[in-house]
């Protein structure tokens, strides 16, 4: 669809990386490692960036054990510093206190606390470090706000943040990241079978092609400007009410 030079992509994005880190007064990034493709990218870029001062996190909450297995396949072979911190019994203390069901699936009140749970953790190492956390998310899930919001969404800076998921998809190849992770369906990891473009309603690709050429089909156009128009509100500034209003 688009024809990057990722070797030009990925020196940019590095220098970018270093930085605003550097600018912020801060000396290195901290990065939770999923397993899947754009924190596979986010944390190689970074350790491009900050050799020594780059930290994976790899926070399994009820997660498979082949996330757990990819996070540290991708962490092996960059060479990038993690731990692991099981989130698990958090979450279920967490949600027993919240008097909340665990076991609704895709009840997104319960199902949002693990990306929050993980943006608190991330926190906690950043201020620790005088690291910056950086964040996964691409232009395609920031377009339709496919992100929860203060969690996989809560952030300092987003070094995909112009990249579509195709072209995440190439960067990754550029980089060498392992064709396994590469391969793996996009799932936000949420509930046990869910998948990123059943969920959304429609595929990557076709997001990627309204995004770039504002191009689509009648049904996949609508539920996509449906998903823009509701989720704008996670990359709006905060509403406050006008000062002229109260005064
Ligand atoms: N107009 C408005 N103005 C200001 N705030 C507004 C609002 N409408 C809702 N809100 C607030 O936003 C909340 C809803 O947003 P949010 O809490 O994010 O929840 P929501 O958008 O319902 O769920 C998150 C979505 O992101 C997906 N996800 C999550 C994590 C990772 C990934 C991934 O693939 O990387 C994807 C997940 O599968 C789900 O589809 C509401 O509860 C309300 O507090
Ligand atoms: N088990 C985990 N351990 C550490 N970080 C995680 C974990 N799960 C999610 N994250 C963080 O939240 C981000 C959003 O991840 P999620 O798996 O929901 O979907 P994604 O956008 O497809 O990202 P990825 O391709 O990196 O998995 C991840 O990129 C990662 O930074």
């Amino acid at each position: 669809m688009s024809e990057l030079d990722y070797k030009h992509v990925t020196a940019v994005l590095v220098d970018w990386i270093r930085d605003k880190i550097t600018e912020a007064g801060a000396n290195g990034a901290v990065v939770g490692m999923s397993g899947g493709i754009d924190s596979a990218v986010t944390s190689v870029l970074c350790k491009k960036a900050f050799k020594e001062n780059t930290l994976g996190i790899i926070m399994p909450c009820h997660s498979s054990d082949k996330d757990l297995e990819d996070a540290r396949l991708v962490a092996d072979a960059f060479d990038i510093k993690y731990i692991v911190k099981d989130l698990g019994p958090v979450f279920d203390n967490f949600i027993e206190l919240l008097g909340a069901d665990s076991q609704t699936g895709d009840d997104m009140a319960v199902a949002n606390i693990k990306p929050r749970l993980r943006m608190t953790t991330l926190y906690y190492y950043a201020a620790r470090n005088n690291y910056l956390v950086v964040g996964t998310d691409n232009w395609s899930e920031l377009t339709v706000g496919y992100f929860t919001k203060y969690g996989d969404g809560g952030v300092d800076i987003a070094p995909l943040g112009r990249l579509v998921k195709t072209e995440v998809r190439e960067l990754a190849r550029y980089l060498g990241i392992p064709e396994r992770i590469i391969q793996r369906p996009p799932t936000a990891g949420l509930w046990e079978g869910q998948s990123d473009e059943k969920e959304m309603g429609f595929t990557y690709e076709e997001l990627d092609r309204y995004i770039l050429t504002g191009k689509a089909t009648g049904d996949t156009r609508s539920k996509i400007e449906t998903l823009i128009n509701k989720n704008r509100h996670k990359v709006s500034p905060l509403p406050v009410p006008g000062r002229e209003s109260i005064i």
